[in-house]
């Protein structure tokens, strides 16, 4: 697992979990976790941020994702579609994974963050899985078969063949991530970012959270609060589905704040290429005329060593391998 702490990434930050561990006797943030200071997170947008759009957040009922009756799969692969190309995230419903064991992966990362920092240290490099093994793993599976599942309901939304994801990208060996963050109390929340706008790599993250707020996604130019349906998983489009369809579903802004009474925990879990598959525009979706492609093709490890070595930071890496502007909305 890794166990992201909830700051921006710059080398002499301590463990958020340390600095809030002098809480309450700190009032006041040290400097160094005002985001408001640091040069292109401009945290002031707040005025684009909108409280109305939250009860529009797409939901995708998962269980039609998989239903034998044409009818039903045809209407929720055009609700996939309106969810991708006008939002980049939703909600999925009725995904099977139970309940008790959405809650037990939750409790599981609190009591991984509860450890002393000694016995966390502990854990580093190659054995980080271990406290939490036996749960994260049979967790990680079932939300590999759900996200896989989305990715074939994208793949026909798209127009393509239902498994032409699953071959173009080998998702049979396709990388599975599982990041848990924990976000505690902070008494100037308004200064302060739990984790900075970004998109996220792959193909889909799935995400839970326990019952605290805190994630805000920016879909239409506007930041939205997003307060998942409880057991749903928050879905959300990776930017190397942005770039196999040349733009079409884009990759969506996502950051997370913090509050002053609640600590917060969520476990995103980013799905997918295989390390080694080149991604590109897929040909059977660009035209050299009318929409040329808009990306360069990347290995798609070649593409996170490249998000790794630059700060979390908006779409940047995206950017990069961009070869013509196109229309955004955030
Ligand atoms: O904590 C959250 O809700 C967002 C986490 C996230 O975006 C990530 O880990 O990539
Ligand atoms: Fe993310």
């Amino acid at each position: 697992m890794a166990a992201t702490s909830p700051s921006v990434s710059q080398p002499k930050l301590r463990s958020i979990k340390a600095v809030a561990a002098e809480l309450p006797a700190l009032t006041s943030i040290p400097s160094v976790y005002n985001f408001q200071t640091i040069p292109n997170n401009i945290i002031n947008d707040i005025e684009t941020f909108s409280e109305a759009d939250e009860s529009m957040i797409p939901t995708i009922d998962f269980s039609l994702l998989t239903s034998s009756n044409p009818e039903e799969r045809s209407k929720v692969i055009q609700d996939l579609a309106k969810a991708c190309q006008d939002w980049g995230f939703f909600m999925v419903t009725n995904h099977g994974v139970p309940e008790s064991m959405m809650k037990a992966m939750i409790e599981a990362c609190r009591a991984f963050f509860e450890l002393p920092e000694e016995e966390k240290q502990e854990f580093e490099g190659k054995h980080v899985l271990d406290p939490i093994s036996e749960i994260a793993l049979e967790f990680s599976k079932r939300v590999r078969q759900v996200a896989r599942e989305i990715t074939r309901g994208i793949s026909e939304s798209l127009g393509l063949e239902l498994d032409y994801i699953d071959k173009a990208l080998d998702l049979e060996n396709g990388l599975q991530l599982l990041i848990a963050n924990l976000y505690p109390p902070c008494p100037q929340p308004e200064l302060a970012m739990g984790l900075p706008p970004h998109s996220d790599h792959g193909l889909v993250t799935l995400l839970i959270q326990n019952e605290i707020g805190g994630l805000q996604v920016k879909p239409q130019g506007k930041w939205i609060n997003v307060n998942p349906i409880p057991n749903s998983f928050l879905a959300n489009i990776g930017d190397h589905i942005e770039i196999l369809s040349n733009g079409k579903y884009k990759s969506v802004l996502h950051r997370a704040v913090v509050n002053n009474k609640d600590t917060r925990i969520s476990i995103a879990i980013p799905h997918g290429p295989a390390p080694d598959a080149a991604v590109s525009p897929a040909s059977e979706l660009v035209d050299r005329v009318s929409n040329p492609p808009a990306y360069k093709a990347i290995k798609y490890k070649e593409y996170i060593e490249l998000q790794q070595s630059h700060n979390l930071d908006w779409k940047s890496a995206l950017e990069r391998i961009r070869l013509y502007d196109i229309e955004y909305n955030n």
